[in-house]
């Protein structure tokens, strides 16, 4: 298995390019079940969770062809062609290994009147429940059955007929999992209390693309009037809100100053807003954004929230960061029971972190120390990297497949901004 080896204590400085959205690509996939006609994803990161996700369209029956990318190109293009679905199931094997995977319920639903798709369980980060994925569907018409751990959705009469749904908590899977379903039911269908993340906005512009007719986009009420069909379209994924964030504390742990090429502002308002916080400078260009760190960093209060909110998937980047910080910082985790995953790993590197049911005190400590370290998840690994850079000497992060879910080509991005990082097999 492959691990990275950080040397740290290099200042990062220069250009970084921003791919395309884990998150958005993940929900945008899906879209393609939802026509017979050739669906084109522009700027398509290239991650282990994306060809998971074109493997499970392929087990259903969709073709999906990579187009004309050069190797030392980020991101790339493919189509995805579901004309005959041969199968309306995802199974096991396949769900438990990409939560993301829940998001064909939806659209195999709409598209062949039935689904039969695997619960996807808990993961690293706690307990993820898929209740209100159902709730909502079942709103919109579907009868729902659980059986031998599997779901399995039908619409009477081969269609939806649509209806009114409000998220007693927000849920972003939910929410995509309802609008996906709601696009080609025979009526009228509401949503209330919507997810608002950029990733539903860039969803909602999609199949808007494709033919379907959604009010409210960026609020928490989606209308969607059902249409006969969607058509194909050409789309451009959305810039990775997260990948810019975790890119922003590399520069601001390592006293670096990195340009984020691509990178969207407005997508990432409280991410830049506790960056000022804590004494970064953020500047905004036209297509990018300059995060330059100058002194010491200051401590902050956060708590992670829904849309607009400080996001759930940018807490261990912060964690880190504020290992670093002159002051203590209390960190809270709304959203996930157990996603403090990275502290008993940071603490191996020298930081002084004491958690407290979902509160995490983070006390800055002077220096952090390269150690081998394990990531557990995705963001978790992130954490890790970002200490390592800032760590004296040697730090070696194992698991790195958590890192390639989510992450297109870091050590790459990192060394051509100064980082000394190499991947090594082992
Ligand atoms: C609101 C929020 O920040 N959502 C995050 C969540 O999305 P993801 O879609 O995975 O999770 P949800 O947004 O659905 O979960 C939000 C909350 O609702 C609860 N819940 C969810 C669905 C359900 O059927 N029943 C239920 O109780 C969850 O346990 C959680 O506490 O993880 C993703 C990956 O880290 C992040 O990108 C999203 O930003
Ligand atoms: C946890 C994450 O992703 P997923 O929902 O795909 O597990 C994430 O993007 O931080």
């Amino acid at each position: 298995m492959d691990r990275i080896l950080i040397r740290g204590g290099n200042r990062l400085s220069g250009r970084l390019k921003i791919s395309g959205a884990k998150n958005a690509a993940l929900t945008l996939m899906p879209c393609a079940i939802l026509t017979d006609e050739p669906v084109t994803l522009r700027n398509l990161p290239r991650l282990a969770d994306v060809d998971g996700f074109g493997h499970l369209l392929n087990q259903i029956g969709a073709s999906t062809r990579v187009e004309g990318t050069r190797p030392e190109d980020f991101g790339r293009v493919m189509t995805i062609r579901a004309g005959q679905l041969f199968s309306t199931e995802a199974p096991y094997d396949i769900v438990r290994k990409m939560r993301a995977s829940i998001l064909v319920l939806g659209p195999i639903l709409a598209r062949m009147g039935e689904a039969r798709v695997s619960l996807p369980g808990g993961c690293a980060i706690g307990n993820r429940p898929i209740d209100l994925h159902l709730k909502a569907l079942e709103a919109l018409g579907a009868e729902i059955e659980l059986t031998a751990g599997y779901v399995k959705a039908s619409a009477p009469g081969g269609r939806l007929p649509g209806g009114r749904y409000t998220f007693p908590v927000v849920s972003v899977g939910a929410t995509e999992n309802a609008l996906m379903a709601a696009v080609t039911a025979k009526g009228t269908s509401v949503l209330g209390n919507a997810a608002r993340e950029p990733e539903i906005v860039d969803l909602c512009r999609l199949l808007i693309a494709m033919g379907a007719r959604i009010d409210g986009v960026g609020t928490e009420t989606l209308t969607i009037e059902g249409v006969d069909r969607l058509h194909g379209a050409t789309y451009s994924v959305m810039p990775d809100r997260i990948e810019a964030g975790s890119y922003a504390c590399a520069a601001a742990i390592t006293g670096g100053d990195l340009e984020l090429v691509g990178a969207c502002a407005e997508d990432m308002r409280a991410t830049l807003a506790a960056l000022t916080e804590a004494g970064v400078t953020v500047e905004e260009k036209r297509d990018s954004i300059r995060v330059t760190a100058h002194g010491p960093l200051q401590p902050l209060t956060l708590s992670t929230a829904p849309y607009p909110g400080f996001a759930t998937d940018m807490q261990a980047q912060f964690m880190a960061m504020l290992c670093k910080a002159g002051g203590t910082s209390t960190l809270t985790e709304t959203i996930f029971e157990n996603r403090y995953m990275h502290v008993p790993e940071l603490a191996r590197m020298g930081a002084d972190i004491q958690v407290h049911g979902r509160t995490a005190m983070v006390k800055g400590v002077d220096k952090l120390t390269g150690a081998p370290v394990m990531a557990t998840d995705l963001r978790a690994s992130m954490s890790l990297i970002l200490a390592g850079l800032a760590a004296e000497g040697e730090t070696s992060v194992s698991r790195v497949y958590h890192l390639d879910r989510g992450y297109e080509r870091l050590e790459e991005k990192l060394s051509a901004v100064g980082a000394d990082i190499e991947r090594v097999g082992d």
